[in-house]
């Protein structure tokens, strides 16, 4: 949210069964994907299943700035692209608003182009390290000038001719993977990026959709080697994106924790590098049954029948963190109604997300009279699974930090809480889930 808008704070309060079946808007790593890639290729790209969320639109708005042609026709963005490697000069700073994926890719995307390129952002994303993402595109040779510690606003110009490297990423980051191949676009030869963990494998597989010359190879102790042929033809696609499961979790984590509830959710990608959850849930008695798995935009799909459960906590693994990693907000929500201790590790990331997710969500639960203990990069949390004494009677807000799934995860809380559970502020919202509050009271939720 850019400042100067006002905050608007929600309450959530113990509801009845929630009941009902609900589609889950687009996935946000595809809906960025498809608007990036649609804009480079040659030709047109229609996309059916776009998240219209603020994160998204400000990808859309950096792409048209780039030189492509983006618009809604009869329910489906129409993007004409310029071609691989004819991105024109932006104006102006692109301003990604909260969204750290949309700008780390198009850092990548266009950083590594012969001409100056200002990155901008708001309050959350001027905090986040971006160097993670800077360090490679200064291997392939871009100049970059930055705030301390690569943060925004950023200016980038790229070389005459991009070098090609093999990069090996430091940490499980995605956005890492994808800025490092989507400049790889732009650059001769062969870029290689080489992943000790494995994380969500969208851009790969778009990429090869849109014509790239894109290999994967399993490496040595479940490495995972990218190449990518830079300088290749892309040509404009049809897209159907399906729901995205890292919003999926909040009416689904709502569902198991209200006494009574049976909901549907409608057509979840179930890519395992996005299913985490789903299996960390499963393992603490949570009854979802994964429904009609079907193909849809080039991912497994899946409608998820959630019914109230009386879940146990259990010690989540390690090495399951990157299939997981937006979902810990809306787990520790779960593990608040366990029985026993859930404990969390290996979550050093969420510190660098819109928010330090780790401290945000620790603060609310605290607030909120559940029992956890927050470490450097680990969470414990001791359940109470009947809600009782749970929430905040004196209507004391969770700080969201500009962070929607801190807002999210709180208000889902409060559906089975005996006192309420009020946030601070809910606009940020519409970065990823702009129909949250009516889907939610939809099902049965009461939110005000
Ligand atoms: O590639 C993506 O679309 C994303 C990757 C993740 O970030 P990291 O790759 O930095 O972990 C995730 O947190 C973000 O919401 C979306
Ligand atoms: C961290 C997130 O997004 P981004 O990194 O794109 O800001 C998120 O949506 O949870």
């Amino acid at each position: 949210m850019s400042a100067g808008v006002i905050a608007k704070p929600a309450v959530a309060c113990r509801s009845g069964a929630l009941r009902g079946a609900v589609r889950i808007p687009g996935d946000k790593s595809m809906s960025h994907r498809a608007l990036m890639l649609g804009g480079l290729a040659a030709g047109r790209t229609r996309i059916a299943g776009l998240l219209e969320g603020e994160d998204i639109f400000n990808t859309a708005r950096a792409m048209q700035a780039l030189g492509a042609t983006v618009r809604k026709e009869d329910g489906t963005w129409i993007v004409d692209g310029v071609g691989n490697g004819a991105l024109l000069e932006p104006e102006a700073p692109l301003d990604f608003g909260n969204a750290g994926t949309g700008c780390g890719l198009i850092m990548g995307l266009v950083g590594v182009y012969d001409f100056a390129t200002t990155f901008v952002g708001d309050a959350s994303l001027v905090m986040r390290p971006m160097d993670r993402v800077l360090d490679p595109l200064r291997q392939m040779g871009v100049q970059v000038v930055s705030a301390q510690g690569g943060r925004l606003p950023v200016t980038l110009r790229g070389p005459k001719t991009a070098n090609p490297v093999s990069y090996r990423l430091p940490m499980a980051s995605a956005d890492v993977k994808s800025a490092v191949l989507l400049a790889g676009l732009n650059a001769p030869g062969i870029t290689t990026v080489i992943e000790p963990v494995p994380t969500r494998d969208h851009t790969e597989r778009m990429l090869q959709a849109f014509g790239a010359n894109l290999t994967v190879e399993a490496g040595a102790e479940g490495e995972r080697i990218v190449r990518l042929e830079g300088q290749g033809r892309l040509t404009g696609q049809d897209i159907d994106i399906p729901g995205d499961p890292s919003s999926a979790a909040f009416p689904l984590v709502a569902a198991l924790v209200v006494p009574g509830s049976d909901v549907t959710l409608l057509n979840v990608v179930m890519n395992p590098n996005r299913t985490g959850l789903i299996l960390t849930l499963k393992e603490m008695g949570a009854r979802i049954d994964v429904l009609k798995t079907r193909h849809q935009g080039g991912e497994d799909v899946a409608d998820l029948r959630v019914r109230f459960s009386e879940l146990k906590g259990i010690a989540v693994p390690e090495d399951r963190a990157a299939s997981m990693i937006d979902e810990y907000p809306a787990l520790a929500i779960a593990a608040a109604f366990a029985e026993g201790r859930t404990v969390m590790s290996g979550l050093a990331e969420l510190r660098l997300k819109k928010s330090d997710r780790l401290a945000a969500v620790a603060f609310g639960l605290k607030l909120n009279g559940v029992d956890c203990e927050e470490g450097p990069a680990s969470l414990v949390v001791h359940g109470r699974p009947d809600g009782k004494g749970l929430g905040n009677a004196a209507g004391a807000a969770v700080a969201t930090h500009l962070d929607h799934r801190i807002a999210m995860s709180f208000l889902a809380m409060g559906l089975a809480t005996e006192h309420p559970v009020a946030v601070d502020d809910a606009t940020m919202i519409a970065a990823s889930f702009p129909g949250f509050m009516e889907l939610m009271a939809g099902l049965g939720a009461t939110i005000e």
